[in-house]
Protein backbone atom coordinates (compact mmCIF):
# COMPACT_ATOMS: atom_id res chain seq x y z
CA UNK A 1 0.00 0.00 0.00
CA UNK A 2 0.85 3.36 -0.82
CA UNK A 3 0.07 6.76 0.82
CA UNK A 4 -0.41 9.95 -1.83
CA UNK A 5 -0.58 13.19 -0.46
CA UNK A 6 -1.27 16.14 -1.93
CA UNK A 7 -0.84 19.86 -0.81
CA UNK A 8 -3.08 21.92 -2.97
CA UNK A 9 -3.98 25.81 -1.93
CA UNK A 10 -7.06 25.13 -0.78
CA UNK A 11 -6.59 21.89 1.23
CA UNK A 12 -4.82 18.86 2.09
CA UNK A 13 -5.36 15.42 -0.45
CA UNK A 14 -4.70 11.92 1.04
CA UNK A 15 -5.82 8.48 -0.29
CA UNK A 16 -4.16 5.66 0.28
CA UNK A 17 -3.31 2.92 -3.26
CA UNK A 18 -3.03 -0.41 -3.36
CA UNK A 19 -0.60 -0.74 -6.17
CA UNK A 20 -1.28 -4.37 -6.72
CA UNK A 21 -4.69 -3.99 -7.75
CA UNK A 22 -4.51 -0.80 -8.87
CA UNK A 23 -7.54 0.50 -6.81
CA UNK A 24 -7.98 3.75 -4.18
CA UNK A 25 -8.68 2.11 -1.46
CA UNK A 26 -9.63 5.14 0.93
CA UNK A 27 -9.37 9.38 1.02
CA UNK A 28 -9.40 11.76 3.03
CA UNK A 29 -8.90 15.80 3.03
CA UNK A 30 -8.52 18.90 5.50
CA UNK A 31 -8.32 22.87 4.73
CA UNK A 32 -6.06 25.31 4.94
CA UNK A 33 -6.76 29.32 5.43
CA UNK A 34 -5.06 31.73 2.91
CA UNK A 35 -3.35 35.14 4.37
CA UNK A 36 -4.10 37.60 1.74
CA UNK A 37 -4.01 41.33 1.51
CA UNK A 38 -4.76 44.04 -1.33
CA UNK A 39 -1.32 44.40 -2.53
CA UNK A 40 -0.96 40.68 -3.45
CA UNK A 41 -0.02 39.12 -0.55
CA UNK A 42 -0.71 35.48 -0.80
CA UNK A 43 0.71 33.54 2.20
CA UNK A 44 0.00 30.28 4.00
CA UNK A 45 1.52 29.12 7.57
CA UNK A 46 3.95 25.52 6.66
CA UNK A 47 2.53 24.21 10.20
CA UNK A 48 -1.41 24.34 8.84
CA UNK A 49 0.16 21.85 5.81
CA UNK A 50 1.47 19.31 8.63
CA UNK A 51 -1.69 19.70 10.61
CA UNK A 52 -3.72 18.94 7.39
CA UNK A 53 -1.72 16.60 6.35
CA UNK A 54 -2.15 14.33 9.83
CA UNK A 55 -5.80 14.84 9.88
CA UNK A 56 -5.98 13.83 5.59
CA UNK A 57 -4.26 10.98 6.57
CA UNK A 58 -5.83 9.54 9.20
CA UNK A 59 -9.29 10.17 7.84
CA UNK A 60 -7.66 8.29 4.10
CA UNK A 61 -6.38 5.05 6.32
CA UNK A 62 -9.78 4.80 7.92
CA UNK A 63 -11.83 5.34 4.90
CA UNK A 64 -9.42 2.20 3.65
CA UNK A 65 -9.68 0.59 6.63
CA UNK A 66 -5.88 -0.59 6.59
CA UNK A 67 -3.44 -0.15 9.24
CA UNK A 68 -0.93 2.36 9.17
CA UNK A 69 1.84 -0.37 9.26
CA UNK A 70 1.03 -1.48 6.00
CA UNK A 71 2.06 1.73 3.92
CA UNK A 72 5.71 1.17 2.38
CA UNK A 73 6.01 4.01 0.44
CA UNK A 74 5.13 8.05 0.56
CA UNK A 75 4.76 10.52 -2.46
CA UNK A 76 3.96 13.91 -1.42
CA UNK A 77 2.49 16.19 -4.19
CA UNK A 78 2.17 20.03 -3.33
CA UNK A 79 1.42 23.45 -4.99
CA UNK A 80 4.05 24.96 -7.09
CA UNK A 81 6.55 27.90 -6.92
CA UNK A 82 5.93 28.18 -2.49
CA UNK A 83 8.74 29.52 -0.51
CA UNK A 84 9.56 28.35 2.45
CA UNK A 85 12.55 29.66 4.14
CA UNK A 86 14.31 27.04 7.28
CA UNK A 87 16.81 28.53 9.79
CA UNK A 88 19.73 26.13 10.61
CA UNK A 89 17.58 24.34 12.86
CA UNK A 90 14.84 23.83 10.48
CA UNK A 91 12.72 26.01 12.11
CA UNK A 92 10.31 28.07 9.37
CA UNK A 93 11.40 31.89 9.31
CA UNK A 94 7.88 33.31 8.03
CA UNK A 95 5.26 32.33 6.64
CA UNK A 96 5.39 30.97 2.70
CA UNK A 97 4.46 32.89 -0.20
CA UNK A 98 2.82 31.16 -2.09
CA UNK A 99 2.29 30.63 -6.48
CA UNK A 100 -0.68 32.76 -6.79
CA UNK A 101 1.10 35.79 -4.49
CA UNK A 102 1.62 39.04 -6.66
CA UNK A 103 3.27 41.12 -4.20
CA UNK A 104 6.60 40.43 -5.57
CA UNK A 105 5.68 41.21 -9.03
CA UNK A 106 8.06 44.46 -8.93
CA UNK A 107 10.91 42.24 -7.88
CA UNK A 108 10.05 39.70 -10.72
CA UNK A 109 10.22 42.36 -13.27
CA UNK A 110 13.63 43.42 -11.98
CA UNK A 111 14.61 40.06 -12.30
CA UNK A 112 13.33 39.80 -15.25
CA UNK A 113 15.01 42.84 -16.87
CA UNK A 114 18.64 41.22 -15.23
CA UNK A 115 18.42 38.41 -17.07
CA UNK A 116 17.05 40.01 -20.43
CA UNK A 117 13.41 40.12 -20.97
CA UNK A 118 11.46 37.47 -21.72
CA UNK A 119 13.66 36.62 -24.23
CA UNK A 120 16.38 36.54 -22.13
CA UNK A 121 14.97 34.43 -19.54
CA UNK A 122 13.87 31.72 -22.12
CA UNK A 123 17.41 31.87 -23.61
CA UNK A 124 18.96 31.47 -20.51
CA UNK A 125 16.39 29.26 -18.09
CA UNK A 126 13.80 27.73 -20.89
CA UNK A 127 11.38 29.52 -18.55
CA UNK A 128 10.06 33.13 -18.36
CA UNK A 129 9.78 33.95 -14.95
CA UNK A 130 6.79 35.27 -14.19
CA UNK A 131 5.37 36.34 -10.80
CA UNK A 132 4.38 33.95 -8.35
CA UNK A 133 7.49 31.69 -9.20
CA UNK A 134 9.90 31.44 -6.10
CA UNK A 135 12.54 33.67 -7.37
CA UNK A 136 10.75 36.79 -6.76
CA UNK A 137 10.02 35.50 -3.33
CA UNK A 138 13.95 35.77 -2.53
CA UNK A 139 14.75 39.28 -3.77
CA UNK A 140 11.40 40.00 -1.29
CA UNK A 141 12.35 38.80 1.46
CA UNK A 142 16.03 39.91 1.03
CA UNK A 143 14.78 43.54 1.19
CA UNK A 144 11.71 43.31 2.94
CA UNK A 145 12.92 40.93 5.99
CA UNK A 146 16.46 41.56 5.94
CA UNK A 147 17.28 40.49 9.34
CA UNK A 148 15.12 36.85 8.44
CA UNK A 149 16.95 36.32 4.62
CA UNK A 150 20.45 36.77 6.50
CA UNK A 151 19.67 33.59 8.79
CA UNK A 152 18.39 31.20 5.70
CA UNK A 153 19.64 28.03 5.72
CA UNK A 154 17.38 26.40 3.29
CA UNK A 155 15.51 27.30 0.72
CA UNK A 156 12.63 24.30 -0.03
CA UNK A 157 9.25 24.56 -1.96
CA UNK A 158 5.99 23.32 -0.46
CA UNK A 159 6.34 19.43 -1.28
CA UNK A 160 10.46 19.85 -0.36
CA UNK A 161 9.12 20.89 2.95
CA UNK A 162 6.80 18.17 3.80
CA UNK A 163 9.97 15.66 2.62
CA UNK A 164 11.93 17.73 5.28
CA UNK A 165 9.34 17.55 7.85
CA UNK A 166 9.09 14.05 7.16
CA UNK A 167 12.73 12.38 7.13
CA UNK A 168 14.82 15.37 7.96
CA UNK A 169 16.90 15.55 4.39
CA UNK A 170 16.14 18.90 2.46
CA UNK A 171 16.46 17.84 -1.50
CA UNK A 172 13.82 18.39 -4.29
CA UNK A 173 13.22 16.93 -7.75
CA UNK A 174 13.30 18.29 -11.31
CA UNK A 175 9.73 19.24 -11.77
CA UNK A 176 8.49 21.44 -9.12
CA UNK A 177 12.72 22.82 -9.13
CA UNK A 178 12.03 23.63 -12.75
CA UNK A 179 8.86 26.29 -11.36
CA UNK A 180 11.41 28.01 -8.91
CA UNK A 181 12.76 30.34 -11.56
CA UNK A 182 16.49 29.82 -10.65
CA UNK A 183 16.44 26.26 -12.37
CA UNK A 184 17.97 25.64 -16.10
CA UNK A 185 14.93 23.22 -17.38
CA UNK A 186 17.36 21.92 -20.48
CA UNK A 187 20.58 20.98 -18.08
CA UNK A 188 18.51 20.30 -15.11
CA UNK A 189 20.79 21.89 -13.04
CA UNK A 190 20.16 25.26 -10.56
CA UNK A 191 21.35 28.43 -11.93
CA UNK A 192 22.91 29.04 -9.15
CA UNK A 193 24.30 32.54 -10.64
CA UNK A 194 20.82 34.27 -10.76
CA UNK A 195 21.17 33.36 -6.69
CA UNK A 196 24.43 35.36 -6.59
CA UNK A 197 22.78 38.41 -7.97
CA UNK A 198 20.23 38.41 -5.45
CA UNK A 199 22.91 37.68 -2.67
CA UNK A 200 26.69 37.56 -4.03
CA UNK A 201 27.51 36.40 -0.53
CA UNK A 202 26.52 32.95 -1.86
CA UNK A 203 23.76 31.97 0.95
CA UNK A 204 21.47 31.40 -1.03
CA UNK A 205 23.35 28.63 -3.51
CA UNK A 206 24.38 27.17 0.01
CA UNK A 207 20.66 26.59 0.96
CA UNK A 208 19.54 25.14 -2.21
CA UNK A 209 18.07 21.51 -1.70
CA UNK A 210 19.92 18.35 -3.59
CA UNK A 211 18.07 17.83 -6.97
CA UNK A 212 17.12 14.17 -7.15
CA UNK A 213 16.14 11.78 -9.75
CA UNK A 214 12.04 11.58 -10.30
CA UNK A 215 12.27 7.36 -8.89
CA UNK A 216 14.28 8.12 -6.27
CA UNK A 217 13.71 8.11 -2.50
CA UNK A 218 14.32 11.26 -0.36
CA UNK A 219 14.63 9.02 2.95
CA UNK A 220 12.91 6.48 5.31
CA UNK A 221 10.41 8.64 7.89
CA UNK A 222 11.54 9.63 10.75
CA UNK A 223 10.28 7.55 13.83
CA UNK A 224 8.57 10.33 15.73
CA UNK A 225 6.95 11.39 12.32
CA UNK A 226 5.63 7.78 11.74
CA UNK A 227 4.71 7.92 15.41
CA UNK A 228 2.43 10.90 14.73
CA UNK A 229 1.00 9.96 11.61
CA UNK A 230 -0.03 6.26 12.65
CA UNK A 231 2.41 5.15 10.02
CA UNK A 232 4.95 1.97 9.16
CA UNK A 233 8.52 3.25 10.59
CA UNK A 234 9.85 1.71 8.07
CA UNK A 235 7.88 3.63 5.12
CA UNK A 236 10.54 5.27 2.35
CA UNK A 237 9.27 9.03 1.38
CA UNK A 238 9.55 9.34 -2.62
CA UNK A 239 11.11 12.55 -4.23
CA UNK A 240 7.16 13.55 -4.58
CA UNK A 241 6.71 16.45 -6.93
CA UNK A 242 5.00 19.56 -7.75
CA UNK A 243 0.79 19.27 -8.15
CA UNK A 244 0.95 19.67 -11.90
CA UNK A 245 4.02 17.10 -12.02
CA UNK A 246 1.94 14.39 -10.50
CA UNK A 247 -0.77 15.30 -11.61
CA UNK A 248 0.46 14.13 -15.18
CA UNK A 249 1.28 10.76 -13.47
CA UNK A 250 -1.62 10.45 -11.92
CA UNK A 251 -3.69 11.21 -15.55
CA UNK A 252 -0.91 9.03 -17.24
CA UNK A 253 -0.03 11.84 -18.63
CA UNK A 254 3.80 10.53 -19.08
CA UNK A 255 3.51 10.38 -23.07
CA UNK A 256 3.20 12.52 -25.50
CA UNK A 257 -0.41 13.15 -27.19
CA UNK A 258 -2.72 13.74 -24.04
CA UNK A 259 -3.48 16.90 -22.51
CA UNK A 260 -4.36 17.35 -18.84
CA UNK A 261 -6.13 20.27 -17.08
CA UNK A 262 -6.69 20.94 -13.58
CA UNK A 263 -9.67 22.98 -12.05
CA UNK A 264 -8.35 23.67 -8.64
CA UNK A 265 -7.66 27.03 -7.04
CA UNK A 266 -5.75 27.57 -9.96
CA UNK A 267 -6.19 26.28 -13.64
CA UNK A 268 -3.75 24.50 -15.26
CA UNK A 269 -3.46 22.70 -18.67
CA UNK A 270 -0.12 20.62 -19.40
CA UNK A 271 1.37 18.37 -22.22
CA UNK A 272 4.15 15.56 -21.66
CA UNK A 273 7.08 15.62 -24.01
CA UNK A 274 9.80 13.84 -24.56
CA UNK A 275 12.30 17.39 -25.42
CA UNK A 276 12.25 20.82 -23.66
CA UNK A 277 10.36 22.11 -26.42
CA UNK A 278 10.62 25.75 -25.45
CA UNK A 279 7.80 27.91 -26.77
CA UNK A 280 8.54 31.04 -28.18
CA UNK A 281 5.09 32.08 -26.46
CA UNK A 282 6.65 32.72 -23.14
CA UNK A 283 3.37 32.15 -21.41
CA UNK A 284 3.99 28.17 -21.77
CA UNK A 285 5.99 27.04 -19.22
CA UNK A 286 8.51 24.61 -20.37
CA UNK A 287 8.47 22.64 -17.17
CA UNK A 288 10.77 19.30 -16.03
CA UNK A 289 8.15 16.04 -15.78
CA UNK A 290 8.46 14.08 -12.51
CA UNK A 291 8.89 11.20 -14.79
CA UNK A 292 11.71 11.88 -17.10
CA UNK A 293 10.82 14.41 -19.86
CA UNK A 294 9.03 17.74 -20.01
CA UNK A 295 5.70 19.50 -19.12
CA UNK A 296 4.77 22.23 -21.18
CA UNK A 297 2.20 24.25 -18.64
CA UNK A 298 -0.15 26.67 -18.77
CA UNK A 299 -1.45 28.26 -15.60
CA UNK A 300 -4.09 30.70 -14.68
CA UNK A 301 -4.25 31.92 -11.37
CA UNK A 302 -8.13 32.66 -11.13
CA UNK A 303 -10.10 29.70 -11.43
CA UNK A 304 -11.80 28.44 -8.24
CA UNK A 305 -10.70 30.97 -6.51
CA UNK A 306 -12.63 33.74 -8.64
CA UNK A 307 -15.62 31.70 -9.13
CA UNK A 308 -15.31 31.05 -4.78
CA UNK A 309 -15.74 35.00 -4.33
CA UNK A 310 -19.17 35.05 -6.01
CA UNK A 311 -20.14 31.83 -4.50
CA UNK A 312 -19.55 33.44 -1.48
CA UNK A 313 -20.90 36.97 -2.21
CA UNK A 314 -23.93 35.45 -3.18
CA UNK A 315 -23.67 32.53 -0.09
CA UNK A 316 -24.49 29.95 -2.16
CA UNK A 317 -23.00 26.16 -1.28
CA UNK A 318 -21.38 24.25 -4.48
CA UNK A 319 -24.84 23.04 -5.81
CA UNK A 320 -26.68 26.21 -6.19
CA UNK A 321 -24.41 27.72 -7.37
CA UNK A 322 -23.42 24.84 -10.39
CA UNK A 323 -27.44 25.38 -11.10
CA UNK A 324 -27.57 29.03 -11.07
CA UNK A 325 -25.05 28.89 -13.93
CA UNK A 326 -26.68 26.45 -15.77
CA UNK A 327 -29.69 28.41 -15.55
CA UNK A 328 -28.03 31.29 -17.79
CA UNK A 329 -27.67 31.18 -21.00
CA UNK A 330 -24.60 31.04 -22.60
CA UNK A 331 -23.17 34.40 -22.75
CA UNK A 332 -25.11 35.42 -19.68
CA UNK A 333 -27.19 37.96 -21.26
CA UNK A 334 -24.17 40.25 -21.85
CA UNK A 335 -22.30 40.38 -18.47
CA UNK A 336 -18.61 39.30 -19.21
CA UNK A 337 -15.83 38.96 -16.08
CA UNK A 338 -12.32 39.42 -16.66
CA UNK A 339 -11.59 37.60 -13.33
CA UNK A 340 -8.34 38.93 -12.55
CA UNK A 341 -8.64 39.56 -8.83
CA UNK A 342 -5.43 39.13 -7.79
CA UNK A 343 -3.51 40.15 -11.06
CA UNK A 344 -3.19 37.19 -13.44
CA UNK A 345 -0.24 34.90 -14.97
CA UNK A 346 -2.23 33.74 -19.03
CA UNK A 347 -3.02 35.89 -19.85
CA UNK A 348 -0.20 37.91 -18.44
CA UNK A 349 -2.12 40.77 -16.46
CA UNK A 350 -0.26 40.77 -13.37
CA UNK A 351 -1.39 44.17 -12.17
CA UNK A 352 -4.80 44.01 -13.09
CA UNK A 353 -7.87 43.55 -10.90
CA UNK A 354 -11.37 41.96 -12.05
CA UNK A 355 -14.07 44.05 -13.77
CA UNK A 356 -17.88 42.73 -14.72
CA UNK A 357 -18.98 44.36 -17.86
CA UNK A 358 -22.04 44.60 -20.20
CA UNK A 359 -24.42 45.21 -17.01
CA UNK A 360 -27.69 46.11 -17.88
CA UNK A 361 -31.10 47.12 -15.79
CA UNK A 362 -32.02 43.39 -17.06
CA UNK A 363 -29.09 40.98 -16.86
CA UNK A 364 -27.19 41.61 -13.93
CA UNK A 365 -29.17 38.20 -12.17
CA UNK A 366 -27.50 36.47 -9.43
CA UNK A 367 -27.64 33.50 -12.64
CA UNK A 368 -25.68 35.43 -14.97
CA UNK A 369 -23.43 36.80 -12.70
CA UNK A 370 -22.68 33.01 -11.71
CA UNK A 371 -22.34 32.06 -15.32
CA UNK A 372 -19.77 35.26 -15.80
CA UNK A 373 -17.50 33.96 -13.29
CA UNK A 374 -16.81 30.93 -14.82
CA UNK A 375 -17.05 31.81 -18.55
CA UNK A 376 -14.05 34.37 -17.86
CA UNK A 377 -12.03 31.88 -16.02
CA UNK A 378 -12.28 29.35 -18.50
CA UNK A 379 -11.81 31.68 -21.61
CA UNK A 380 -8.08 31.67 -19.52
CA UNK A 381 -7.97 28.09 -19.78
CA UNK A 382 -8.78 28.72 -23.30
CA UNK A 383 -6.57 31.44 -24.57
CA UNK A 384 -3.71 29.14 -22.89
CA UNK A 385 -4.88 25.86 -25.34
CA UNK A 386 -4.52 27.89 -28.16
CA UNK A 387 -1.01 28.78 -26.85
CA UNK A 388 -0.29 25.55 -26.19
CA UNK A 389 -1.71 24.34 -29.76
CA UNK A 390 0.44 27.01 -31.10
CA UNK A 391 3.14 25.12 -29.64
CA UNK A 392 2.79 22.26 -31.87
CA UNK A 393 1.18 20.27 -28.70
CA UNK A 394 -1.51 18.11 -29.62
CA UNK A 395 -4.95 17.86 -28.29
CA UNK A 396 -7.47 15.51 -29.21
CA UNK A 397 -9.02 15.01 -25.36
CA UNK A 398 -8.75 16.79 -22.51
CA UNK A 399 -8.23 14.79 -19.07
CA UNK A 400 -10.27 17.03 -16.43
CA UNK A 401 -9.08 17.06 -12.62
CA UNK A 402 -9.05 18.71 -9.69
CA UNK A 403 -11.74 19.68 -7.35
CA UNK A 404 -14.43 21.56 -9.85
CA UNK A 405 -13.97 18.69 -12.65
CA UNK A 406 -16.69 16.45 -10.30
CA UNK A 407 -19.35 19.30 -11.79
CA UNK A 408 -20.94 17.85 -14.82
CA UNK A 409 -22.10 21.80 -15.55
CA UNK A 410 -18.28 22.90 -15.63
CA UNK A 411 -17.24 19.70 -17.55
CA UNK A 412 -19.82 21.00 -20.53
CA UNK A 413 -18.77 24.60 -20.11
CA UNK A 414 -14.93 23.38 -20.67
CA UNK A 415 -15.78 20.48 -23.27
CA UNK A 416 -17.90 23.45 -25.43
CA UNK A 417 -15.46 26.37 -24.87
CA UNK A 418 -12.34 24.12 -25.52
CA UNK A 419 -13.97 22.42 -28.36
CA UNK A 420 -12.61 19.55 -27.37
CA UNK A 421 -13.92 16.45 -25.59
CA UNK A 422 -13.00 15.44 -22.31
CA UNK A 423 -13.15 12.48 -19.81
CA UNK A 424 -12.35 12.38 -15.76
CA UNK A 425 -10.07 10.07 -14.14
CA UNK A 426 -11.98 7.96 -11.60
CA UNK A 427 -9.72 9.55 -9.34
CA UNK A 428 -9.99 13.21 -9.84
CA UNK A 429 -7.87 13.69 -7.02
CA UNK A 430 -4.83 12.85 -9.64
CA UNK A 431 -2.31 14.81 -7.90
CA UNK A 432 -2.58 12.67 -4.94
CA UNK A 433 -2.67 9.57 -6.73
CA UNK A 434 0.32 10.06 -8.92
CA UNK A 435 2.04 10.82 -5.80
CA UNK A 436 1.00 7.48 -4.76
CA UNK A 437 2.02 5.85 -8.15
CA UNK A 438 5.42 7.27 -8.01
CA UNK A 439 6.15 6.32 -4.54
CA UNK A 440 5.17 2.73 -6.00
CA UNK A 441 7.66 3.40 -8.95
CA UNK A 442 10.21 4.59 -6.29
CA UNK A 443 10.03 1.08 -4.38
CA UNK A 444 9.72 -1.53 -7.42
CA UNK A 445 13.03 -2.44 -8.36
CA UNK A 446 13.84 -3.33 -12.06
CA UNK A 447 15.93 -1.56 -15.32
CA UNK A 448 13.55 -0.60 -17.15
CA UNK A 449 11.93 2.85 -15.22
CA UNK A 450 10.19 3.82 -17.72
CA UNK A 451 8.21 0.98 -18.67
CA UNK A 452 7.64 0.22 -14.59
CA UNK A 453 5.95 3.48 -14.35
CA UNK A 454 4.00 2.88 -17.43
CA UNK A 455 2.60 -0.12 -16.22
CA UNK A 456 1.67 1.20 -13.29
CA UNK A 457 -0.16 4.11 -14.85
CA UNK A 458 -1.67 1.47 -17.05
CA UNK A 459 -3.17 -0.27 -13.72
CA UNK A 460 -3.90 2.60 -11.31
CA UNK A 461 -5.58 5.23 -13.82
CA UNK A 462 -8.56 4.09 -14.95
CA UNK A 463 -10.88 6.88 -16.43
CA UNK A 464 -14.34 7.43 -15.58
CA UNK A 465 -16.71 6.77 -18.91
CA UNK A 466 -19.56 8.30 -17.10
CA UNK A 467 -18.01 11.76 -17.38
CA UNK A 468 -17.35 11.48 -20.66
CA UNK A 469 -18.30 15.04 -22.05
CA UNK A 470 -18.41 16.26 -25.59
CA UNK A 471 -18.63 19.43 -27.59
CA UNK A 472 -21.50 20.52 -28.66
CA UNK A 473 -20.90 22.67 -31.85
CA UNK A 474 -23.94 24.76 -32.11
CA UNK A 475 -22.59 25.58 -28.24
CA UNK A 476 -18.90 25.95 -29.15
CA UNK A 477 -19.94 28.80 -32.49
CA UNK A 478 -21.66 30.83 -29.23
CA UNK A 479 -18.69 30.48 -26.81
CA UNK A 480 -16.77 31.68 -29.63
CA UNK A 481 -18.48 35.25 -30.03
CA UNK A 482 -18.32 35.66 -26.52
CA UNK A 483 -14.76 34.72 -26.58
CA UNK A 484 -13.96 36.99 -29.07
CA UNK A 485 -15.59 40.06 -27.10
CA UNK A 486 -13.32 38.81 -24.30
CA UNK A 487 -10.24 38.51 -25.88
CA UNK A 488 -11.09 42.21 -26.98
CA UNK A 489 -11.58 43.39 -23.74
CA UNK A 490 -8.34 41.80 -22.30
CA UNK A 491 -6.16 43.68 -24.88
CA UNK A 492 -8.11 46.65 -23.64
CA UNK A 493 -7.31 45.75 -20.23
CA UNK A 494 -3.49 45.10 -21.02
CA UNK A 495 -3.06 48.64 -22.46
CA UNK A 496 -3.89 50.13 -18.92
CA UNK A 497 -2.01 47.35 -16.83
CA UNK A 498 1.41 47.08 -18.50
CA UNK A 499 2.81 44.08 -17.20
N1 LIG B 1 -18.57 18.78 -6.48
C1 LIG B 1 -18.02 19.93 -6.87
N2 LIG B 1 -18.60 20.68 -7.83
C2 LIG B 1 -18.04 21.83 -8.25
N3 LIG B 1 -16.89 22.33 -7.75
C3 LIG B 1 -16.29 21.63 -6.78
C4 LIG B 1 -16.80 20.40 -6.29
N4 LIG B 1 -15.96 19.96 -5.33
C5 LIG B 1 -14.98 20.89 -5.24
N5 LIG B 1 -15.17 21.88 -6.10
C6 LIG B 1 -14.34 23.10 -6.31
O1 LIG B 1 -12.99 22.74 -6.25
C7 LIG B 1 -12.27 23.64 -5.41
C8 LIG B 1 -11.09 22.95 -4.80
O2 LIG B 1 -10.33 22.35 -5.82
P1 LIG B 1 -8.99 21.57 -5.49
O3 LIG B 1 -8.54 20.93 -6.77
O4 LIG B 1 -9.18 20.68 -4.32
O5 LIG B 1 -8.05 22.79 -5.11
P2 LIG B 1 -6.56 22.87 -4.57
O6 LIG B 1 -5.85 21.61 -4.99
O7 LIG B 1 -6.01 24.07 -5.25
O8 LIG B 1 -6.62 23.02 -3.08
C9 LIG B 1 -13.32 24.10 -4.42
O9 LIG B 1 -13.02 25.37 -3.91
C10 LIG B 1 -14.58 24.14 -5.25
O10 LIG B 1 -14.71 25.39 -5.90
O1 LIG C 1 1.34 27.79 -9.99
C1 LIG C 1 0.81 26.77 -10.40
C2 LIG C 1 1.34 26.07 -11.59
O2 LIG C 1 2.43 26.70 -12.21
C3 LIG C 1 -0.40 26.23 -9.68
O3 LIG C 1 -1.03 25.25 -10.44
C4 LIG C 1 -0.01 25.73 -8.31
O4 LIG C 1 0.75 24.55 -8.46
C5 LIG C 1 -1.21 25.57 -7.40
O5 LIG C 1 -2.06 24.55 -7.73
P1 LIG C 1 -3.52 24.25 -7.15
O6 LIG C 1 -3.55 24.58 -5.71
O7 LIG C 1 -4.49 25.05 -7.96
O8 LIG C 1 -3.69 22.77 -7.40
Amino acid sequence: MYLGIDCGTQGTKALVLDADSGQVLGAGSASHSLQSAANGRREQQPGQWLEAFEQATRQALAAAGISGEQILGIGVSGQQHGLVLLDEQGAVLRPAKLWCDTESTPENQRLLEHLGGAAGSLQRLGVAIAPGYTVSKLLWTREQHPELFARIAHILLPHDYLNHWLTGRACSEYGDASGSGYFDVRTRQWDGALLDFIDPSGRLQRALPQLLEPDQPVGPIRPQIAERLGLNPQAVVASGGGDNMMGAIGTGNIRPGAITMSLGTSGTLYAYSEQPMISPHAQVATFCSSSGGWLPLICTMNLTSATGLIQQLLELDIQAFGALVEQAPIGAEGLLMLPFFNGERVPALPNARASLLGMDSDNLTRANLCRAVVEGTSFGLRYGLDLLRASGLQSQTIRLIGGAAKSPVWRQVIADIMGTPLVCPRQTEAAALGAAIQAAWCLTPGADRQAQLAALCERCVQLDASTQTQPDPARTAQYEEVYRHYREQVSRLAEHNPA
